[in-house]
């Protein structure tokens, strides 16, 4: 698998080695031996597997302490824009964002520890999108940032409003937000 840093150093693309042949292909979607060189001492625990419509946007989303959650996605089905933002307030990379198009079609994965935010745009008319995680879901600990803060600024392939839920149309802007000191 080749590994990629990114702008932000903790946020990594995963690229698995694929093995194609006239059945089709075969890949080690995830392999604990290799994950090692990405992050150590990392046990997932939870898979969860979304379907959302072209121009859906979901997040930008995240875990606070003590039940803080990082996470490997890829898309499955169709292409996405995938998104991390950092919302560590001690980081010096505070407030940036990293976008990576992750597809059915390039099989790429993005990491993504915890202390950031994640979301994401349908780019295809349907995207279905994996992603494991390494801590449970906590409801009480769900944090989240609107998509569109202007101080954070993402430049979201998007040619029309987005679809969001009740609760990410509500979600506060990155100052308002309680974040990870
Ligand atoms: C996140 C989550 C939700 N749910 C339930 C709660 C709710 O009734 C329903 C839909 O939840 P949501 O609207 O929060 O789903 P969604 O907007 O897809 O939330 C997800 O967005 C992406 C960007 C992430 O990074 C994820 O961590 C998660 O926050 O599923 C679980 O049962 N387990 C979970 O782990």
């Amino acid at each position: 698998m080749l590994v990629t840093t990114t702008s932000i150093p903790s946020i990594q693309i995963i690229e698995p080695k694929v093995f194609g042949d006239n059945r089709g292909f075969f890949m080690e979607s995830w392999n604990s031996n290799d994950f090692s060189q990405v992050a150590s001492d990392i046990t997932f625990v939870q898979d969860n597997h979304s379907r959302s419509k072209k121009g859906v946007v979901r997040g930008l989303h995240f875990q606070l302490p003590p039940h803080a959650q990082a996470k490997l996605v890829r898309c499955i089905y169709g292409r996405i824009f995938d998104v991390a933002v950092d919302i560590r307030k001690s980081s010096p990379t505070f407030g940036k964002w990293v976008g990576v198009e992750l597809s059915a079609e390039n099989k790429r994965q993005l990491w993504i520890p915890e202390g950031f935010a994640h979301g994401f745009v349908a780019l295809s008319d349907f995207a279905e999108v994996f992603y494991k995680t390494n801590e449970y879901w906590h409801k009480e600990c769900e944090g989240s940032i609107r998509w569109d803060d202007p101080t954070i600024a993402i430049t979201w392939p998007l040619d029309e409003t987005p679809c969001l839920s009740e609760k990410d149309n509500l979600a506060p802007y990155l100052q308002q937000a309680t974040l990870f000191e």
